[in-house]
């Protein structure tokens, strides 16, 4: 059997061990499920930057640039970070360069694993069926907020663990608590999470379609998956 586990920070991470594991970064708002609609509505790669003017130079390069700095779109930038902009295909075919507060960040320190996925609610069962398919110990990192825990990244987690209970083995506490908490809370994922900090802070921006959008199960058959550097999609797990 496997093994999971899961990293609550990017703050943490260097206490786990990456290497021949799939690390599924997920940063359920946004990031994560910005990346996943940009890919399933046709966008052809994602290069994500922890450093804003890094981000900003792809412009030259032909690059959609998407960026936000504390939930706001980077002044100059063709789009913020809401998986909302994506979803009419209007951007099918470019190429997107991207920054933001931690899903970027948690990427870039997950780069020695052996395998990186992007996680989000809306293609949670073709990430499980890639797990699945390819036997190795996964570890979940969740963005968090600021190098904080956070309420959303964790409860998929959970989801993760649990569906993954037949082939992957919870053997560390923080995957047994979130298994738990999925357990009691993953049927009213729009309703528990409603009251998560980052939910707040969009609803203050005004962008509670996000909100929405970012909790809803399964739109989409693709996986993401870091690539030479890159994001893009597998289309068949
Ligand atoms: O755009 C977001 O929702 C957040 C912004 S912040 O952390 O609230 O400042 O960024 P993300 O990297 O997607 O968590």
């Amino acid at each position: 059997m496997n093994k999971i586990e899961v990293c609550f920070s990017p703050e943490l991470i260097h206490l786990h061990e990456l290497q021949g594991k799939i690390v599924v970064v997920v940063d359920i708002f946004r990031a994560t499920t910005t990346m996943v609609a940009a890919l399933a509505n046709g966008i052809e790669e994602i290069s994500t930057f922890a450093d804003l003017e890094e981000c900003r130079r792809m412009k030259s390069q032909g690059f959609l640039i998407g960026g936000e700095r504390n939930g706001q779109t980077v002044s100059g930038f063709d789009l913020g970070n809401s998986p909302v902009a994506f979803i009419k295909n209007e951007y099918s075919g470019q190429k997107l360069a991207m920054t933001t507060t931690n899903g970027t960040l948690a990427i870039s320190k997950s780069a020695n694993a052996d395998e990186i996925l992007i996680g989000a609610f809306p293609n949670l069962s073709a990430t499980i069926a890639y797990i699945q398919k390819h036997r190795k110990d996964v570890l979940i990192h969740c963005a968090g907020w600021k190098g904080r825990f956070n309420l959303e990244d964790s409860l998929y987690a959970g989801a993760l663990v649990k569906s993954l209970e037949s082939s992957h083995e919870a053997d560390e506490d923080g995957a047994l608590a979130m298994k738990s908490l999925f357990e009691k809370e993953g049927h009213q994922l729009k309703g528990y999470l409603g009251q998560a900090s980052h939910a707040k802070r969009l609803q203050n921006h005004g962008i509670e379609a996000d909100i929405d959008f970012c909790l809803t199960l399964d739109l989409y058959d693709i996986v993401g998956k870091v690539e030479n550097e890159k994001v893009k999609a597998v289309i068949k797990p």
